[in-house]
């Protein structure tokens, strides 16, 4: 069918390998995600271009390129700067592990390449130079009512690639679409694959749904599909209420993983678990131990009668650098479970960034003595008193960063001393 998409959306380098394929004979269109975006009127981030040419054929007709994929027919053609990946048309052969298929199989029709796709949507293609859409399974009506549907039967496509599930799940929480409900109905009775996908791509497209604008869904979509019981039980099992809350302040807070991670899991587990979560499903160290901290500290509201330093001892524990990111996870926290709380505890936040903002010394190399001179004080060497003379100087400068002077840490040390060694 001819299509009325916009082809200045397209970059000149792609069209120029769609054209010279054309030229060689091969036929040639535009796939997937390129294609969906394209039907939906939205800027596509990437071009994905498959062809009826070999693996070999396609290098043969490019000056610059790199053999990718080679042997499942990826070819990556570098034109005018710009990485381009062709992949002949491909039919599959089975799913033995749920993963990867055992085999895979050059076609020369893209119908066949389109029916072994995962959804309607996603199984379009376009031929820029004459216009040709090709939309054998519904793709363009789908995108019209807003529904995910599986090319073909559900349970096979799930059984094929287990990550699958979790796709439709993030495409509806990001499109604002429903799941069809054969689609919708093959999630649960494919779990068994599901469960052999790494926790890397699980991670990825748990990420896409959280930071999506319709992440409540997405993840009540995750929980009533029985796949947020495989990777994420502390919030699949957790009471419904305590649940639902824990959705709504994750969507109700800003667009950075941490912080959504973190109001997902403040009211449901303690600091230790949030990091082995974090570690479990593969996030950056850095990444898991900034949500283990957030989780610890998110529950600002018994925070609010403390005096300073109390506060300065939870921004010490924090770091400075997370002030910001928890005052997001508690807002959205309190906006969630209580509304009428929100401006006492912004008060409390005022106070905090009031705190932040005179960059009191929180750590001992803060300090105004370095180790060096509390030995000198002292008149010890390096020795565990050193330690606690640490913690009783950080201990009196958290109270009052006032006293963060050489002179006043030098006398209250000496105090100490001769008050502890009796
Ligand atoms: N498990 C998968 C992954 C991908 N695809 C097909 O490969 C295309 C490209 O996949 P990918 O780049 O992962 O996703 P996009 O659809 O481009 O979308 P996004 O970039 O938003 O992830 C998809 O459109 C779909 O046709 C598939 O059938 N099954």
């Amino acid at each position: 069918m001819i299509a009325n998409l916009h082809n200045a959306d397209i970059p000149k380098p792609v069209l120029d390998v769609i054209a010279r394929l054309r030229e060689l004979g091969h036929a040639v269109y535009l796939v997937g995600g390129c294609v969906r975006d394209m039907v939906r009127k939205v800027h596509p981030k990437d071009f994905d271009v498959a062809t009826s040419a070999l693996p070999e054929e396609v290098q043969r007709a490019f000056r610059k390129v790199i053999p990718t994929g080679i042997q499942h027919g990826t070819v990556t053609v570098v034109q005018a700067g710009m990485h381009v990946e062709v992949t002949t048309f491909r039919s599959e052969g089975d799913y033995l592990d749920g993963r990867r298929p055992s085999s895979v199989a050059f076609e020369r029709d893209i119908v066949k390449d389109l029916s072994r796709r995962d959804f309607t949507i996603n199984a379009m293609a376009y031929n820029p130079l004459d216009r040709e859409l090709v939309d054998p399974f519904g793709g363009q009506t789908d995108l019209q009512a807003h529904v995910i549907r599986c090319v073909g039967s559900a349970q096979e496509r799930f059984s094929e690639d287990g990550l699958r599930p979790l796709r439709a799940v993030r495409f509806a929480a990001v499109l604002g679409f429903t799941l069809e409900s054969a689609t919708r109905d093959a999630i649960p009775a494919t779990l068994g694959v599901f469960r052999k996908v790494a926790l890397e791509r699980v991670r990825e497209e748990l990420v896409k749904t959280l930071m999506s604008p319709r992440a409540t869904f997405g993840m009540e979509l995750l929980a009533d599909t029985g796949l947020l019981d495989v990777f994420l039980p502390e919030v699949a099992r957790a009471n419904a209420e305590a649940a639902r809350l824990a959705r709504t302040a994750a969507q109700g807070s800003p667009v950075i993983v941490e912080v959504r991670m973190a109001a997902l899991l403040a009211d449901l587990v303690d600091r230790t678990r949030a990091r082995e979560i974090g570690l479990r499903l593969k996030f950056p160290n850095k990444t898991a131990d900034h949500v283990a901290l957030l989780v610890e500290h998110a529950k600002l509201e018994e925070h609010v009668a403390d005096a300073d330093p109390a506060l300065r001892r939870m921004l010490a524990k924090l770091g400075l650098a997370l002030l910001p990111h928890l005052i997001d996870v508690a807002r959205a926290r309190i906006s969630a479970r209580a509304p009428d709380r929100v401006s006492e505890l912004e008060a409390l936040f005022d106070r905090l960034e009031a705190l932040a903002d005179a960059k009191p010394p929180l750590s001992a190399k803060e300090l105004a003595l370095t180790g060096g001179d509390i030995m000198a004080t002292l008149g010890v060497g390096p020795s565990p008193i050193v330690g606690e003379a640490t913690r009783f100087l950080m201990d009196s400068v958290l109270d009052d960063p006032g006293l963060n002077t050489a002179e006043t840490l030098k006398t209250r040390l000496q105090e100490w001393h001769a008050r502890t060694a009796k």
